[in-house]
């Protein structure tokens, strides 16, 4: 690392006052920050970020649900080539996410991702230089995912879900038509997709991470307890759905939408990680939900983007390791046998 580098890189940890590896508030609640680059790559004449297969650049965690959304959306519209990914490393310490190094890349086999991926822009160690190349003031959390782009040399997004949206719709030009076609949130499933985007986002999806870093009982116990009312509330959506037609097997019937993805990467880290780790442990779905497990089943089995996209080894390492307030001395447990049941 350059001498310049070092200095700009202390002194915008002096700047940041977030604690990285500190999530609750002093009431025992975690309250997730907003994200703070909003803009949208368009395809809207003169957009300041127009679709181009060659453009951008994503950056994401493999143990991360909110990247993995990214990831199997950008695999369901067949953008892997165009839009190339860099890992961070399954460890997240008080400096945030880092790229693994050189040491630990060495000897690596061609393809072995298990500590992440090197940066190619820029040689960056850490997630946190992105930001502050973007903006020297950035004062938020360095989350992943981050949308690069790298002619303006600046983030575009780092919310998921306008990302899944963007490549969702916005590089249907570029693309061959089979992709093109798929759309992950049509017109006439869009009031019905946001319902239940509502139910999943803050009771769900986000009601893990309220359960799991809550430090006060009270807390901990009403938010478990939103948790598994709400996966009883997505159970109930699958069996309605099924008994009105057997075929009906995604969430809003025939048709696979971001809906699905949006939910899938919580529900695929449920049983192995989130029932201990996080103490979301009324119920497995494997015992308790058998739609839902099903539904699993079905996705990441029988989609190879979600099977593809989904890593075990940084999910697993990722939580039970980064988090010392939680698990202090980093043991991952090695059940439940196996990761997803097989269909
Ligand atoms: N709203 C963001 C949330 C992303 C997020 O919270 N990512 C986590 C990893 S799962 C992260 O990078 N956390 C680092 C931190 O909070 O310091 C999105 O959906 O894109």
């Amino acid at each position: 690392m350059s001498f310049l580098r070092f200095i700009r890189g202390f002194a915008n940890t002096q700047k940041n006052k977030i604690e990285i590896l500190k999530f609750a508030d002093k009431d025992g609640a975690y309250r997730r920050l907003p994200s703070q680059f909003r803009n949208a790559i368009s395809r809207e004449p003169n957009a300041e970020f127009p679709p181009d297969l060659n453009r951008y650049h994503l950056y994401v965690s493999f143990a991360c649900p909110w990247a993995h959304r990214v990831l199997i959306t950008r695999a369901l519209k067949g953008l892997v080539q165009a839009l190339p990914v860099s890992v961070v490393h399954w460890h997240m310490d008080e400096n945030g996410w880092r790229f693994p190094t050189k040491e630990e890349l060495l000897g690596l086999k061609n393809g072995d991702i298990s500590v992440g991926t090197a940066e190619p822009n820029y040689g960056f160690e850490r997630l946190k230089e992105l930001y502050f190349k973007a903006n020297p003031e950035y004062n938020g959390r360095f989350t992943v995912p981050v949308l690069w782009d790298k002619q303006k040399e600046t983030i575009v997004s780092n919310e998921s879900a306008d990302i899944i949206r963007m490549l969702n719709s916005e590089f249907n030009d570029l693309l061959p038509t089979d992709y093109a076609q798929v759309d992950l949130y049509p017109e006439n499933l869009r009031s019905r997709i946001d319902e239940i985007n509502d139910l999943v986002y803050d009771n769900i999806n986000n009601g893990v991470y309220k359960t799991g870093f809550a430090t006060s009982q009270e807390v901990y116990e009403k938010e478990v307890k939103k948790v598994f009312a709400h996966l009883d509330k997505v159970e109930q959506i699958f069996k309605t759905n099924q008994d009105k037609n057997h075929n009906d097997k995604f969430l809003t019937g025939t048709t696979l939408t971001e809906a699905d993805v949006r939910l899938f990467t919580t529900i695929v880290r449920f049983d192995p990680v989130y029932v201990q780790h996080f103490k979301c442990n009324i119920g497995m779905i494997r015992y308790q939900y058998p739609y839902i497990n099903d539904w699993l089943r079905l996705l990441y089995w029988k989609i190879p983007a979600f099977k593809d996209w989904t890593n075990f080894e940084h999910i697993k390492k990722h939580y039970t390791k980064s988090h010392k307030a939680i698990n202090p001395h980093g043991i991952t447990p090695v059940g439940p046998i196996p990761d997803v049941e097989i269909e």
